[in-house]
């Protein structure tokens, strides 16, 4: 039986007929301005059969300044790429270039603030937008391709058999015309590298597809997997194994990252204009990017309202949340027939992302691999914890949270099976209703979702811009001491640090930690905190664009739905209150075990300062009163500069 859906709304003529074409969820037709590229790029082979759509239009070429003033068309008038306004760096971008935040090996300058507000105007399409473009412009050639000897699903960070949709549509391609799925994966250093992927990450994604691989050849389907060094050669090679096999379709789920998103637009054309086909999908979100508006038809930047529209929207289409079958098994010929697919190997990490023998051993006994584990993980909590999430989820010396987010990182579980498991545990199919602990852990899975949304329509997030541009104005400290100290867990601060040894000992941090090292960073050392973004990146085993960026820009005020500038953590009382009896300090921190009481929050401020001292624990590296001060400064002198 197939995931067939149907959606039970009024629809207009247009919509039905639709309906009737399509296979899958569709949006609804009347969408507001801004989100016409999310109708439009409903894709897929499905969207091949659909009427002629209007392509995206963009308006003139207006801008602002950084002060929100228009800069007029005159000025942009421009003619060679060295004088449009739009192409010169933001007046800090040799800082962050200096400091690792912008990896000019890959990457232009850090963009200015008018070019960041010429996204926001509509002034310079967006990656999704290319992406629509790129379907459109090759609907005709998608439509008209014929199957061939093969059909190939590019695995990416969807690593799972089950509710998989891209792999779904890929097997059912491969079935009805009698062909072999055969599916890839690549592994590019250099993007591992460009991302700033974890070690502990790609160890994971490694140990997974050793996993995906015997589940997929028990359905006599391959996976085949090569390390391309340089990204930017992974196009030409997928395209030369679809040659080589006779695959004339290649499927793949959507990435949002900018990268991902200009690539795979590049690559449907390349595939058109080679005669072949490349379809690609919404799969991570349960609700696609771009479904949702406010009213006035925008993005929504506010996670309550957007929240609420979300579980509308589900609500009104409750297929979002049905399952996409395992693939159908290839016949027992299609052994034979691509037989040297089914003897690779899974490439051992690459040299540039290799742990240490102790670290792998540590991390592959607390974090098992594949999607067997990953259900197993979700079922015990919906069945042990989710009841009582609500009330002990921001404690973190108690193991009260999913940990699942590993899995949605790296696919090897889908944000549809995780909502839709917890709210068949409850008494109604209700998003925002019955147990508290589901509704509450459902809606912390919806901001997974939400940050999705945001990067898809600010895509200069994805660039080293903060959500709201002015504030890359402000003059960040980037003291390498107290950046050290920060990284090492020596800050002397013992929340902080235990925080900080945790992430380094299990490649996972709490929440409640990662906002409060996350804002220590941005607010007490007045440190750049992408840096500390970065950080994050390359030591997480859940490391995900979209929610490191939005937990970043929340913790330093910078991105979408933020705490206020001038609302700053106080580390101390953030520890008595989430770590009550100083557990999850003594666990981290060995120098402090023996500190008996509430002097574990703070030594030195509480008696315990010889015993600390003796035992090799710092003193605090800055005085939260004074450090605050110099924020509050710091802050709106960056957000007055420039100022008419
Ligand atoms: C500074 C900072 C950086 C972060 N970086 C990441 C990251 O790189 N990858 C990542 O997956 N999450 C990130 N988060 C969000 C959150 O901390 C983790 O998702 C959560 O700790 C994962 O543990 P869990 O699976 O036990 O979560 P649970 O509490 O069990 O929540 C279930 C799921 O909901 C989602 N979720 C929960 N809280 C958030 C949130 N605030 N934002 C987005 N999704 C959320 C996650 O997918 C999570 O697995 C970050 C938060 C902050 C403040």
């Amino acid at each position: 039986m197939r995931v067939r859906v149907t959606l039970s709304r009024t629809v207009s003529l247009h919509q039905k007929l639709l309906n009737q074409l399509l296979t899958t969820y569709t949006y609804p037709t009347r969408l507001p301005p801004t989100i016409q590229y999310a109708h439009s790029y409903r894709e897929s082979s499905a969207a091949s059969k659909m009427p002629p759509k209007k392509t995206v239009k963009r308006k003139a070429i207006v801008s602002s300044d950084v002060n929100g003033h228009p800069i007029k068309k005159a000025k942009l008038d421009i003619s060679s790429p060295d004088d449009d306004p739009l192409r010169q760096p933001h007046h800090f971008a040799p800082e962050t270039e200096e400091h690792g935040i912008v990896l000019r090996k890959y990457y232009p300058p850090e963009m200015s603030n008018a070019r960041a507000a010429a996204y926001n105007h509509d002034a310079l399409p967006r990656p999704i937008e290319q992406l629509v473009a790129a379907q459109e412009e090759t609907a005709e050639a998608r439509r008209s391709t014929k199957v061939k000897d093969a059909v190939i699903h590019w695995f990416k960070m969807d690593l799972r058999t089950t509710d998989n949709r891209a792999l779904w549509e890929a097997s059912e391609k491969a079935a009805q015309a009698g062909v072999p799925l055969i599916c890839i994966y690549m592994v590019s250093p250099k993007d591992f590298e460009a991302h700033l992927t974890a070690p502990v990450r790609v160890d994971f994604m490694l140990r997974t597809l050793e996993v995906l691989k015997r589940d997929l050849a028990a359905l006599h389907i391959p996976l085949y997997v090569e390390t391309v060094e340089k990204r930017r050669e992974v196009p030409e090679r997928v395209l030369d194994f679809m040659q080589e096999w006779g695959a004339s379709h290649l499927f793949a789920n959507i990435e949002y990252e900018v990268d991902e998103l200009r690539r795979e637009a590049k690559m449907i054309r390349m595939c058109a204009g080679r005669g072949l086909t490349m379809e690609v999908f919404h799969d991570t979100c349960i609700v696609p990017p771009g479904a949702l508006a406010t009213g006035a038809g925008k993005q929504y930047a506010v996670y309550s309202p957007w929240y609420r529209s979300w579980v509308a929207h589900v609500h009104a289409n409750p297929d979002l949340l049905s399952t996409f079958e395992q693939p159908t098994a290839n016949l027992p010929e299609a052994r034979d027939k691509v037989a040297a697919l089914f003897d690779g190997e899974i490439p051992d990490v690459p040299h540039n992302k290799r742990l240490s023998e102790e670290d792998t051993k540590r991390f592959r006994a607390i974090w098992p691999a594949g999607e067997r584990e990953a259900i197993d993980r979700l079922e015990k909590f919906c069945e042990e914890k989710v009841a009582q999430y609500t009330k002990r989820r921001n404690f973190p010396s108690d193991p009260a949270t999913s940990n699942i987010s590993v899995h949605l990182a790296a696919g090897t579980l889908s944000a549809r099976m995780a909502v839709r498991t917890a709210r068949d545990r409850n008494k109604t199919k209700k998003l925002d209703a019955g147990v508290e602990g589901i509704q509450t852990w459902i809606s912390e899975v919806a901001w997974r979702d939400f940050y999705k949304h945001v990067l898809v329509n600010w895509p200069y997030i994805c660039m080293n811009k903060p959500f709201k541009p002015e504030y890359s104005n402000i003059e960040w400290s980037y003291n390498a001491a107290h950046f050290d100290a920060w990284c090492t867990g020596r800050t002397g601060f013992p929340i902080v640090d235990a925080a900080m040894r945790q992430v380094r000992s299990m490649g996972w941090m709490h929440n409640r930690c990662r906002m409060i090292v996350a804002s220590f960073l941005a607010k007490d050392l007045l440190v750049d905190w992408r840096m500390g973004e970065k950080f994050f990146m390359e030591h997480l085993i859940d490391g995900d664009f979209a929610s490191n960026n939005g937990g970043w820009g929340f913790s330093a005020s910078t991105g979408v739905d933020p705490q206020p500038y001038f609302r700053i953590f106080n580390p101390l009382l953030q520890s008595e209150k989430f770590d009550v009896d100083g557990d999850y300090i003594r666990k981290y921190v060995p120098e402090l075990r023996d500190v008996k009481g509430k002097a574990v929050h703070d030594p030195y401020g509480r008696g315990a300062g010889p015993q600390a001292r003796k035992a090799g624990y710092p003193e605090p590296i800055v005085v939260h009163k004074d450090s605050r001060e110099r924020t509050l400064a710091a802050y709106k002198a960056g957000l007055d500069r420039d100022k008419p």
